[in-house]
């Protein structure tokens, strides 16, 4: 079995940090982890790429053709339609780095790319055609996500990213280490909350009476289905990269486990209220 994180989330928020914070303990723990820079507009990162989309196609050369007349948005789309139509050039990206299977795909930072359209889809399908066990890796910055409305709206993104590419899928909260320590406290207790769930910690708003009720309903759904799994990782500290790293490979990838073992634990039955 060959196993692919597909990494990807908004602009900035850390992606191409991640691959390469997850290479190095990689080879800290003696464990190849292939990273593959699938942004065609990449300027710069510090990890060891064992595969490059910018050898097929860039933007800029896209963005130069008279023909098409593309700018850097519409650009980038088409290079990752482009690599996708390319499937023997993918499958030899795939199959060429070292001995061992297990690739951090990084990807460009446009949302569109995964909420809607469908060359994220055609991607995800052809690992699967070539075996390779995937998981999405949603990056969030976790600065954006440090009160309870923008965490609520964080989840229905990544919600509507899981219900696209409909494979397993974890959240990672980045830039922890940026956070001040009140900020941290919030994200943790949200990450956490009590047993009464994230709908109890929604203020009520007077002022916005019909907004809190929607936010306090959409709240409970998250509590009860359990949707998405937000994972805060410090990468300055190895036990946090460890923690995130070991339940990717355990609950998204079922990596180094039985090979008969191949399906996710469906979430907990809720009843239909
Ligand atoms: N301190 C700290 N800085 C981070 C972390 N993650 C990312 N950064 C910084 O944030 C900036 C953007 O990080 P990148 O990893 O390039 O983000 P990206 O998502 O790959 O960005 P695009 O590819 O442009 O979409 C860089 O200056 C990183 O050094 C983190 O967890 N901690
Ligand atoms: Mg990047």
């Amino acid at each position: 079995m060959k196993y692919a994180q597909i990494v990807i989330g908004p602009a900035g928020c850390g992606k191409s940090t991640y691959c390469s914070t997850i290479q190095k303990h990689g080879e800290a723990a003696n464990r190849t982890i292939e990273v593959v820079n699938l942004d065609p507009a990449a300027e710069y990162f510090d990890y060891s790429a064992s595969g490059d989309i910018r050898d097929l196609i860039s933007v800029d050369d896209v963005m130069e053709d008279e023909d098409l007349k593309l700018g850097p948005n519409g650009g980038l789309v088409f290079c990752m339609q482009y690599m996708v139509e390319n499937q023997e050039w993918l499958n030899d990206l795939v199959n060429c780095p070292g001995e061992d299977d297990y690739i951090v795909f990084d990807c460009p930072g446009q949302i569109e790319l995964y909420t809607h359209l469908t060359v994220m889809k055609d991607f995800v399908r052809l690992l699967q055609q070539w075996k390779f066990q995937v998981c999405i890796v949603y990056v969030m910055d976790s600065h954006f996500v440090v009160d309870i409305p923008s965490y609520i709206a964080g989840m229905l993104t990544t919600l509507s990213v899981m219900m696209n590419l409909d494979v397993p899928h974890v959240s990672i909260l980045s830039k922890i280490d940026l956070l001040s320590a009140s900020s941290r406290n919030k994200v943790e207790q949200f990450l956490d909350p009590s047993e009464r769930g994230l709908s109890e910690l929604i203020d009520p708003n007077p002022w916005m009476e019909k907004h809190t009720k929607l936010m306090k309903k959409i709240a409970k759904i998250v509590d009860d289905y359990g949707f998405v799994h937000f994972m805060p990782l410090n990468i300055t500290d190895e036990t946090s990269i460890t923690e995130a790293l070991t339940f990717i490979d355990i609950r998204c990838l079922q990596f180094g486990e039985d090979e008969d073992v191949k399906t996710i634990d469906p979430p907990d039955p809720v009843d239909d209220e």
